[in-house]
């Protein structure tokens, strides 16, 4: 028995009648070195709406990261489309903020407050008594009010993803993207971090995209999965993930096995 509703194929039927948020149509990515070119996509497609928790899994090289890139505007496609709002990505911009796996995402020299107040200040341009004001909103959706005037040295791993998440949702970007933000953290952390995720997801509904290639956390963290084939990725199923707040009994087990299953069966061995 499959325990959630899984779509096969390279472009997901929408089921609801929300209009999307982002569009990838088709989109190939490839980079091009001196002496090679690395396919890192082929002909993805999918559509993320407002709220989404929208989780790209699949296993290392099949291009999460890149796809997230081009997402982000820092890389073309060869081929097809990727937009937001209806309007083409060409380009990075302050409604898609990213946050990385890696702790030195920070600025060393600043502190807390001012990590999150500078991209307010820098590209939304606030006066900033405003900006500070959003920025303290935000250090305390993350429960870092006490380390708000702390430099990023002083912090643990887990402090300083909540800084960067601070400073990606402080710019209430139409859509956050996360890159692995968790991987380098120690299990437990990596637990509380993703509870805490879903508490500012409950408490302000934002859109995400997540990459993960962790079954356990995309089946915790995600409303929609989508599946992608080893290198070059292309989209093996789409799953919606309705049973996403039961992380903690056997259905998340059985939805983690189809999950496994579907990732590493061939193409054709199953329905
Ligand atoms: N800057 C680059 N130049 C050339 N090839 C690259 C570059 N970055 C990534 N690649 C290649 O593109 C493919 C996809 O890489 P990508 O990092 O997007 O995969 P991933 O699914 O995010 O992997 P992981 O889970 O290990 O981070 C891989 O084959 C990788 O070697």
């Amino acid at each position: 028995m499959l325990h959630a509703t899984v779509r096969a194929g390279q472009s997901p039927v929408e089921t609801a009648a929300l209009q999307p948020l982002l569009s990838v149509d088709k989109v190939t990515l490839r980079y091009k070195t001196p002496s090679l070119l690395v396919t890192a996509t082929e002909s993805v497609s999918f559509d993320v709406r407002q709220s989404d928790r929208f989780v790209l899994l699949g296993p290392s090289g099949c291009g999460k990261s890149t796809l997230l890139k081009a997402v982000g505007g820092y890389m073309k496609p060869v081929a097809g489309t990727i937009s937001i709002n209806g309007r083409q990505v060409t380009k990075p911009g302050p409604d898609r903020m990213m946050v990385f796996q890696e702790f030195d995402q920070l600025m060393p020299w600043k502190t807390v407050l001012q990590n999150v107040m500078f991209p307010l200040l820098v590209a939304r341009k606030l006066p900033e008594k405003i900006a500070e004001e959003i920025a303290r909103s935000y250090i305390e959706k993350v429960k870092l009010t006490r380390a708000v005037d702390s430099f990023p040295h002083t912090l643990s791993g887990g402090m300083k993803q909540r800084v960067a998440i601070a400073r990606g949702m402080a710019m209430q970007p139409d859509i956050l993207l996360m890159d692995e933000p968790f991987a380098a953290l120690d299990a437990l952390t990596r637990r509380q971090m993703q509870d805490e995720l879903l508490q500012l997801w409950d408490d302000t509904k934002f859109t995400v995209i997540f990459v993960t290639h962790s079954i356990a956390e995309a089946i915790k963290i995600s409303n929609r999965i989508l599946l992608l084939s080893p290198h070059p990725g292309r989209v093996k199923a789409e799953v919606v993930n309705a049973d996403a707040a039961s992380t903690e009994d056997g259905s998340a087990t059985a939805l983690e096995k189809d999950i496994h299953d579907l990732l590493f069966s061939e193409p054709g061995h199953r329905e």
